[in-house]
């Protein structure tokens, strides 16, 4: 990777920034004083004399928490064709980066989260797309699947080199389905068929976080941030992801890159809906008034092992940028048998149909994480050592135990402690995995819930005292309600990519304000 390496006078040491790091470079017009955006420059004026053509270089630098910001250091020149040189040469560096992005197509959720996802695109997101030379045409959503609709028939994605949502979780599943849904039908592949393999989506999905969970911007960033999602699309970052695809009698459901929640997270979901004008904190008085009801669900859960792979859900080590297990797919062998190294497992491969175990019970939570499922709820997640692009999901079974065993279990997520070790939980790593409802033998499941059952569930739910439990829960999709409880599911390696680059392991922190050098 190459470097510009410049000496830092004021401090007498130096600091290199790698040049796919550096965001734009400019003129400064010294005798004015001010930068392109209208900053104070202070320089010394005895520098100023001496080396009056100065440039300024925009750069990333790493604060706490995973925080990226866009930092300024101004060269100063003794002459203006060597400062002419210096512009032309980083601009030239600039121009050979062909990961960066030039032209995006942004999609803007008004709706989601706080309801300030224009205000947050406009003033921190805009304005760093500007400076890094990126065009992009906006679009501002209307009503619910909007941004889905437009980029499965209209958009014209020859134009650009990505996409970029600004939202939450819902949105960033309907620019998901956008996409996958048009690469599949622009290569005939039939998304009703379970055993299908999918073709990858050439496009990279950016994120900049303006919803209510934001789980997969916290997941594949590290933090919810919107400068620092801005500044990871801008350098042209790429995060392969897995996808699961969810079927329900060789119908085609939806996808999910997060959770896919039944029981507690379902009846969560199915709670807060009614309670948008909240915002985020429906997800908290749900999440408590469901706990409280503390509802069992009776079914079979049948699961395919992932048994070839490295990692297991128990481990200690977590999935961070340039993850080795990732980078092989997640499989054991790699290298030496070239054919076995070449192709992902995919839900497609019949050899992995072989070792279904299955799981009959009460259930109180039945989870798929396909990804760790961080978020400021829970910062380690729902599954803290799942692979973000391994080809597998973590399925969490938690059996039925008292209110009291339930919480310990919950409030688990919110420490290092681990979730997973209690006699009531298991989880395995799974290629694929259905559930069945006790109840349901047949096509008629939707029927009966739409009639008596769905009724009996709702007398259950508004009085959290009665000790029965409804028959049937709900999915929770990334935040969007299944209609159906029976579902199957298999994962997807790798179908998507994210303008993201993994958590980075934390660094050393200096505080360079406002750098001076001289050339
Ligand atoms: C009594 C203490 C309870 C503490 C429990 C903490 C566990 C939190 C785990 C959260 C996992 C979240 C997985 C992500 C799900 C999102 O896809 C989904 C939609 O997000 P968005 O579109 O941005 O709103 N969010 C949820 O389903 C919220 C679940 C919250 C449960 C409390
Ligand atoms: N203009 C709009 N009006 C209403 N709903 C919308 C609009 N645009 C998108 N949606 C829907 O809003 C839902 C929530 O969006 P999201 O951005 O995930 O916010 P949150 O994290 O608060 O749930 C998604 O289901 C999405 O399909
Ligand atoms: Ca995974």
């Amino acid at each position: 990777m190459s470097c510009l390496t410049f000496v830092i006078t004021s401090y007498g040491t130096s600091h290199s920034v790698s040049v796919s790091e550096i965001l734009a470079v400019r003129e400064l017009d010294v005798g004015g004083g001010t930068n392109d955006d209208g900053r104070w420059q202070k320089m010394p004026q005895k520098l100023t004399e001496a080396y009056p053509y100065a440039f300024t270089v925009s750069y990333v630098e790493r604060a706490r928490q995973h925080r990226w910001r866009c930092s300024d250091v101004t060269f100063h020149c003794s002459d203006g064709v060597l400062r002419q040189q210096w512009i032309q040469t980083i601009r030239e560096q600039l121009t050979a980066l062909t990961s960066r992005p030039k032209h995006l197509l942004v999609y803007i959720n008004p709706y989601g989260g706080k309801q300030q996802g224009e205000c947050i695109y406009e003033q921190k997101v805009a304005p760093l797309f500007a400076c890094a030379s990126i065009s992009t045409d906006v679009i501002v959503t209307e009503h619910a699947n909007h941004a889905r609709d437009h980029l499965k028939t209209e958009a014209e994605l020859k134009k650009y080199d990505g996409v970029v949502c600004v939202g939450g979780d819902g949105m960033f599943s309907e620019i998901v389905h956008g996409l996958v849904s048009r690469t599949q039908r622009d290569n005939g592949v039939d998304q009703n068929s379970p055993e299908e393999k999918l073709v990858p989506c050439s496009l990279r999905i950016g994120i900049i976080p303006a919803g209510s969970t934001d789980c997969i911007c916290y997941a594949t960033v590290g933090i919810n941030d919107p400068v620092t999602s801005a500044l990871h699309v801008i350098v042209g970052d790429s995060q392969p992801m897995d996808v699961c695809s969810v079927h329900h009698n060789n119908t085609f459901l939806r996808y999910s890159i997060s959770l896919l929640g039944y029981g507690f997270y379902g009846d969560v979901l199915a709670d807060s809906e009614r309670k948008r004008w909240m915002g985020p904190a429906r997800y908290d008085f749900s999440g408590f008034k469901t706990f409280l009801t503390h509802h069992h669900y009776e079914g079979a859960v049948s699961f395919l092992p992932a048994t070839d792979i490295l990692g297991t859900p128990r481990d200690k080590t977590r999935c961070r940028a340039g993850c080795f297990i990732c980078q092989h797919d997640g499989q054991l062998y790699s290298g030496d048998s070239p054919e076995e190294s070449k192709t992902a497992p995919d839900v497609s491969d019949r050899e992995y149909e072989v070792g279904w175990g299955v799981v009959r019970g009460k259930f109180l939570a039945i989870n798929a994480a396909s990804m760790s499922c961080a978020c400021p709820r829970s910062p380690m997640g729902l599954s803290p050592a799942a692979h973000l692009a391994d080809g597998t999901t973590d399925l969490i079974l938690v059996r039925k135990c008292s209110r009291f065993n339930f919480l310990r279990h919950l409030l688990r997520h919110t420490s290092k402690d681990d979730q997973f070790d209690m006699t009531f939980v298991e989880v395995h790593r799974v290629r694929r995995f259905r559930f069945t409802p006790r109840h349901c033998q047949n096509d008629s499941e939707l029927d009966l819930r739409e009639n008596g059952k769905q009724l009996f569930s709702q007398i259950c739910r508004d009085h959290p005292a009665c000790s029965c439990s409804p028959a049937y829960s709900s999915w929770n999709c990334d935040g969007e309600i299944l209609p159906h409880a029976a579902i199957e599911v298999g994962v997807h390696c790798q179908l998507i990519k994210l303008f993201a680059r993994g958590i980075e392991e934390q660094p050393l922190f200096e505080d360079l304000a406002n750098p001076q050098c001289a050339l």
